[in-house]
């Protein structure tokens, strides 16, 4: 296997590398499956130094107190966890936010479909009459049907199964460890405020904010304290003006013309509101995002959800239709009108002859279980190329009626990355995967094939045995924990699983974790409940098409095929679980005896995921076939909605490591680019 990209800066001295040096290298490095050899050949001084660093450096320890990332199970946790286990008061079982508000907020698809597609005939100024006007618009941009038909695809190649995975944004990510987690983002300048200085990770931390926020108004509104100042129970829109008014939203004084910090290509969202917070798309309603320059109104962004008959002619074009003129049926406004070039029209307009560049983002309608919700994602900048007048016809009280509308035709600009849904339309249309080094890495020990692809050179993936499972030493009797005797779903009012969980369930109904713990119970073979129980979750495998694919400096790395919503569950960390004294260890704090995965010769698809400062998974513990804290499972779940084709990282974290002057030791962290 390939030696790391990067190097330990400096290797300290037997002296000053204490415990904390140990967990450090542990954390910097827990998932490394290279062979102990080249570690140990790594490491320039001091044997027991050596040892500490390769046994401990190759696997995730369990049960490690600095080992923070993976929340050790370690005794002073277990303490507490004891004296915590009494129940809490049991409380209802929480809906999902995502599910909740769209029920209380009435989120729906504005995507009001009408299947005749538009006709766009002329690039030139149509001057028809209006009564010659026959062409029926469509409101479904044929792109967002290209796109989720892409993924559909994806997800029927690989027999996706039809369990849902809705988007839980807000939820999962607000437990206090979690926010810990999350925040662990890489502070790259001054860490005053505690505002990062990197635009992603500032990205990261106002979206994280903004679910913060919509779940405790949430709370507030279900507990009868509803703001009197709210009118609709539009929780992620007041959100979004809270925080406007309290300055926490990003970009909202100076609107970003071009490209926004910290905003890649791709980027999904579930809400309007998260695109205007992070100063993506300003408005929260209108389509078309504006600002001044040198006195001019310019178009900065514009979404495109299948309010207006819009047309992608290709992945690169898009004819975008200008705003007003609709018929609101409101006294006064009940015929349409003719567009007029002002506001957002004159900002295209201006745009295009300023050579200003405009940020395009699609939304799109998907559908779980029968409630619609919408995705948002950002495809990049596009420049105006041209403008005109057309007709459209509009059915007023079952007539038709028409007036001018105007027609933007915008293209995308070179050299950006590929959207990823063109990338997974290419794949899905090509008969022979470029790349593709195995089909199935698994041999059909997990449900869904795990595909490996090389596009970058001739490397093959390194020999290991694959396992779906955990592996313990033959000596180690597992102690199987006492199930709930619940008959059907278990309930927070009746089930013993649910009292160890300290009175919550910590999925929502779509199977999406919602608190983070530091360990978490699911329901397991000795319960009366059945499969389909809300409490098994990350029990029941892997559920995203995963790929492992060869990166350019980060060796291989893993990514999905599908979009995984934020708070679903992506797969665990696998491996041969050794006690620690084995891998040269020491226990300490009183442990006895943790347990390290070590998927160095055996491991599945999870021993290939790479690190990242600003990680789109996290790690839980998770107990359910049987009862040991000295070794949960290590379950990644994923942290945020994550695109198809984005490389899944978490972070190893890395505890402060000081060389014999005293020094904060940093190392090289590759992340960003595939
Ligand atoms: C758990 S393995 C991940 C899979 C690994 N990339 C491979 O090719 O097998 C951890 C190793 O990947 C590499 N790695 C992980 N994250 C990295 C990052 N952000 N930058 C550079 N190297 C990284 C390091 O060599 C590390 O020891």
């Amino acid at each position: 296997m390939q030696e790391p990209s990067w190097k330990i800066s400096e290797v300290a001295s037997t002296k000053n590398l204490k415990r904390r040096s140990i967990s450090a290298a542990c954390s910097w490095n827990p998932g490394c499956s290279r062979p102990f050899a080249s570690k140990i050949s790594s490491c320039a001084e001091g044997d027991r130094v050596k040892r500490k660093r390769v046994s401990v450096d190759s696997n995730i320890a369990l049960g490690t107190k600095q080992n923070k990332l993976m929340k050790p199970i370690e005794v002073k946790t277990m303490s507490k966890e004891k004296k915590d286990e009494a129940p809490e008061p049991i409380v209802p079982f929480p809906k999902s936010l995502s599910e909740r508000a769209m029920v209380r907020t009435g989120i729906s698809s504005p995507l009001a479909v009408k299947k005749s597609p538009m006709k766009v005939t002329s690039k030139k100024k149509v001057v028809t009459k209006l009564e010659e006007c026959t062409s029926h618009a469509s409101l479904q941009p044929q792109s967002c049907l290209s796109r989720s038909r892409a993924e559909k695809s994806a997800s029927s190649l690989y027999h996706h199964d039809k369990r849902p995975t809705k988007s839980i944004p807000g939820l999962q990510a607000h437990s206090r460890r979690l926010n810990a987690c999350r925040s662990n983002v890489v502070y790259y300048g001054s860490k005053k405020n505690n505002v990062p200085a990197n635009p992603r990770a500032k990205v990261k931390r106002c979206l994280h904010i903004f679910k913060v926020r919509c779940r405790n108004l949430l709370r507030a509104i279900e507990s009868g304290k509803k703001p009197a100042n709210m009118e609709d129970n539009r929780i992620d829109r007041k959100v979004a003006s809270i925080m406007r008014k309290g300055k926490e939203t990003l970009n909202r004084d100076k609107p970003v013309v071009g490209p926004v910090p910290g905003i890649e290509v791709g980027d999904k969202y579930r809400y309007r509101a998260e695109l205007c917070i992070l100063g993506l798309h300003q408005p929260l309603q209108a389509g078309i995002g504006t600002t001044v320059r040198n006195g001019k109104r310019i178009a900065t962004s514009v979404v495109v959800s299948g309010g207006y008959p819009d047309k992608v002619v290709n992945k690169d074009v898009l004819i975008y239709s200008g705003s007003g003129g609709k018929p609101t049926g409101k006294p006064g406004h009940t015929k349409p009108k003719d567009q007029k070039l002002e506001g957002g029209n004159l900002g295209l307009k201006n745009s295009l002859d300023m050579k200003i560049p405009v940020r395009v983002i699609y939304g799109w309608e998907t559908r779980n279980r029968g409630k619609a919700m919408m995705t948002y994602s950002y495809d990049g900048l596009y420049e105006v190329e041209n403008y005109w007048l057309e007709p459209r016809t509009y059915e007023v009280k079952g007539k038709p009626m028409a007036a001018y509308v105007f027609k933007f035709q915008l293209r995308r600009m070179k050299g950006q990355p590929e959207q990823n849904w063109c990338k997974l339309k290419r794949i899905q249309m090509s008969k022979v995967r470029e790349g593709l080094c195995s089909e199935d890495i698994s041999l059909g020990k997990e449900v869904h094939p795990i595909s490996v692809v090389n596009t970058i050179n001739n490397e093959k993936v390194p020999q290991f045995r694959y396992i779906p499972k955990t592996v313990y030493p033959s000596w180690y009797q597992k102690s199987l924990p006492k199930g709930c005797k619940c008959k059907s779903q278990c309930s927070v009012e009746t089930c013993s699983c649910v009292v160890k969980n300290k009175g919550k369930i910590s999925f929502n109904f779509d199977g999406a974790i919602v608190r983070e713990k530091p360990l978490i119970y699911e329901c397991g073979p000795a319960c009366g409940c059945p499969p389909s129980c809300y409490n098994r979750v990350s029990q029941n495998g892997i559920k995203f098409p995963l790929e492992v694919f060869k990166t350019k400096i980060r060796g291989w790395g893993v990514r999905s095929l599908l979009s995984i919503p934020s708070g679903s569950f992506v797969c665990e960390y696998v491996g041969i679980g050794r006690p620690s004294s084995d891998m040269g260890v020491r226990s300490s704090e009183g442990v006895k005896e943790w347990f390290t995965v070590d998927a160095q010769e055996m491991g599945n698809v999870g021993r290939f995921i790479n690190r990242s400062c600003s990680p789109n998974l996290f790690a839980q513990h998770v107990l359910f076939d049987y009862d040991d804290k000295k070794m949960p499972h290590i379950m990644f779940f994923a942290a945020e909605n994550i695109p198809p084709l984005k490389e899944l990282t978490y972070q190893y974290k890395y505890g402060s490591v000081h060389d014999s002057d005293g020094k904060e030791k940093v190392k090289e962290c590759y992340h960003g680019t595939s």
